[in-house]
């Protein structure tokens, strides 16, 4: 089998590095081109070097198009905008993409899932490590034995994330959902401040912590009378991420187009 051509969108940010490794990393996969922001001070370099790996002769490139001639695969953990425009140009090419961007809205996803309907393979998820997509699997049997416990998720993140709360959260607080039956947009509590009275019940509550270099830490609290559970992940470094992601790129690869998510790839 002749490898998977992939390029790196987001190639200069932290997520980028970690996936550039990985992909060098993986038999299966070669890195193709590397792709970041118009203007960004990484334009031109080498996409080894700043990995932390050898130099590997491709430059970190502004041209998306350029970037994608002859790919078979983009992995992109960008912005909520870049990963929008990135779908249209994998959807006319059918190309596989794999999306880790968080923070989107409700139509950055309905265009993302318009462009998998139109040609792309796309695997997005909020968090592709192995350990979180066992964790939502998890939550989802404990919140449909549990019925009458308080759901709680509380994430903790690094204090150069941007949104929240995290992806992670929100895909934990979904698999809750689906596990009592409701739809986590009309139970989540996404903040609390003030006097804001007791808990609703049948609620699922989201806490966001941020600051230093914490890489992501998640807890599904699920609180009964006298006695509460804790179901935790932390991740210690971003490669569980991006092996997750080439492993995702490497199974959509084979696959018809659409939209799927990381518990398809595992088969969770
Ligand atoms: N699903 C998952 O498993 C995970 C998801 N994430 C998510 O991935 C995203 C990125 O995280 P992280 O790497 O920490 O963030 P960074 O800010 O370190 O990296 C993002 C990179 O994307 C670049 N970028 C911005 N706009 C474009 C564009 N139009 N085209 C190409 N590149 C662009 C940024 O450039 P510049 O800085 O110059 O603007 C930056 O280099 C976040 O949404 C994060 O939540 C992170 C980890 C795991
Ligand atoms: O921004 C991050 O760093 C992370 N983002 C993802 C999220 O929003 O859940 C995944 C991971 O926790 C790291």
């Amino acid at each position: 089998m002749s490898q998977l051509k992939v390029v790196v969108a987001g190639a200069a940010g932290r997520m980028g590095a970690a996936n550039i490794r990985a992909i060098t990393e993986h038999p299966d996969t070669v890195l193709h081109a590397a792709l970041d922001r118009d203007g960004s001070e990484a334009i031109g370099q080498d996409a080894g070097t700043l990995a932390g790996l050898p130099a590997c002769g491709i430059s970190i490139t502004s041209d998306a198009e350029k970037a994608l001639a002859e790919a078979d695969a983009v992995i992109d953990f960008t912005t909520p905008g870049a990963s929008v425009m990135l779908s249209k140009l994998t959807s006319g090419r059918k190309l596989v993409h794999v999306i880790g961007t968080t923070g989107c809205s409700i139509d950055d996803d309905a265009e993302i899932a318009a462009a998998a309907e139109a040609g792309a393979r796309i695997v997005k998820s909020g968090n592709f490590s192995l350990g979180v997509n066992m964790l939502a699997a998890l939550v989802r049997q404990a919140a449909a034995a549990l019925e009458d416990y308080d759901i709680e998720v509380l994430e903790m993140h690094h204090s150069r994330k941007v949104d929240a709360p995290s992806g992670t959260a929100l895909l934990l607080g979904k698999a809750a959902a689906a596990g009592r039956d409701v739809d986590l947009e009309e139970r989540s509590v996404r903040v609390r401040d003030g006097h804001v009275g007791p808990r609703e019940a049948g609620s699922i509550g989201f806490a966001t912590l941020r600051g230093g270099t914490v890489v992501g830490e998640h807890s599904v609290i699920l609180a009964g009378p006298h006695e509460r559970i804790e179901l935790t992940h932390r991740a210690e470094d971003r490669g569980i991420f991006a092996n997750g992601a080439v492993k995702a790129a490497l199974w959509a690869a084979g696959k018809d187009n659409g939209l799927y998510s990381m518990a398809d790839v595992l088969g969770l």
